[in-house]
């Protein structure tokens, strides 16, 4: 596994192969230029709120879902959902020839600079059960993708993820790691992710 870098070496873990894919050189410079470009002028970018012990708070980064048209009415209010862009499609496509998988939606996340962040957590949602492919496209700043092990937060791996990388989360990944991207005290400029998801009822 090429580029997984440890955060510390007490906390040693072997970081099971089976869990990720990685692509350091998914799209070229130009392509991933081009493609920042584009999302960054034309995604319906919002600012939601969140659950947070109990409380409401801000969602410290922008966010927007797209996705099959036969799923606009599976999706809740809390996630609407818009269809695919020429580009989005066309990226989703690439990535399901590349590798087999299949993908429904693709939810977006705009890190402005490095005071946004991504929590802890885990991706579960998606209706195929425990083990769900996720595939992640990084464009622009490069950020570290943390992860530690959900019931041993000693064991963790940080991963940098550059302009124009891809990675695949699989296998008992989400059942038993956590991810986050966290803030930083180094300024940042932005940063646009991209995780193609199998999360609507296909019918
Ligand atoms: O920005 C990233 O690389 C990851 C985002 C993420 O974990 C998520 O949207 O669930
Ligand atoms: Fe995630």
């Amino acid at each position: 596994m090429p580029q997984l870098n440890l955060f510390d070496t007490e906390a040693f873990y072997e970081f099971p192969e089976n869990l990720l894919e990685y692509r350091e050189h998914f799209l070229s410079q130009e392509e991933a230029d081009i493609l920042k470009d584009q999302l960054l002028t034309t995604v319906a970018w919002e600012q939601r709120s969140q659950k947070m012990y109990d409380k409401m708070v801000i969602t410290p980064r922008l966010t927007a879902w797209y996705g099959d048209a036969r799923s606009y009415e599976s999706a809740d209010s809390e996630k609407p959902v818009k269809a695919w862009t020429p580009e989005l499609l066309l990226l989703k496509q690439r990535i399901e020839a590349a590798f087999g998988y299949q993908f429904n939606g693709v939810l977006l996340n705009l890190y402005r600079d490095n005071n946004d962040s991504v929590a802890w957590h885990r991706d579960k949602q998606s209706i195929y059960g425990e083990r769900p492919v996720i595939a992640s496209v990084s464009l622009g700043q490069t950020r570290n993708f943390d992860f530690r092990k959900k019931d041993h937060h000693q064991s963790k791996y940080s991963l940098a993820l550059p302009h124009g990388s891809l990675l695949i989360m699989k296998g008992d990944l989400q059942e038993h790691w956590e991810h986050r991207i966290a803030k930083s005290t180094v300024p940042m400029s932005e940063r646009i992710n991209l995780t193609f998801r199998l999360i609507f009822p296909v019918r």
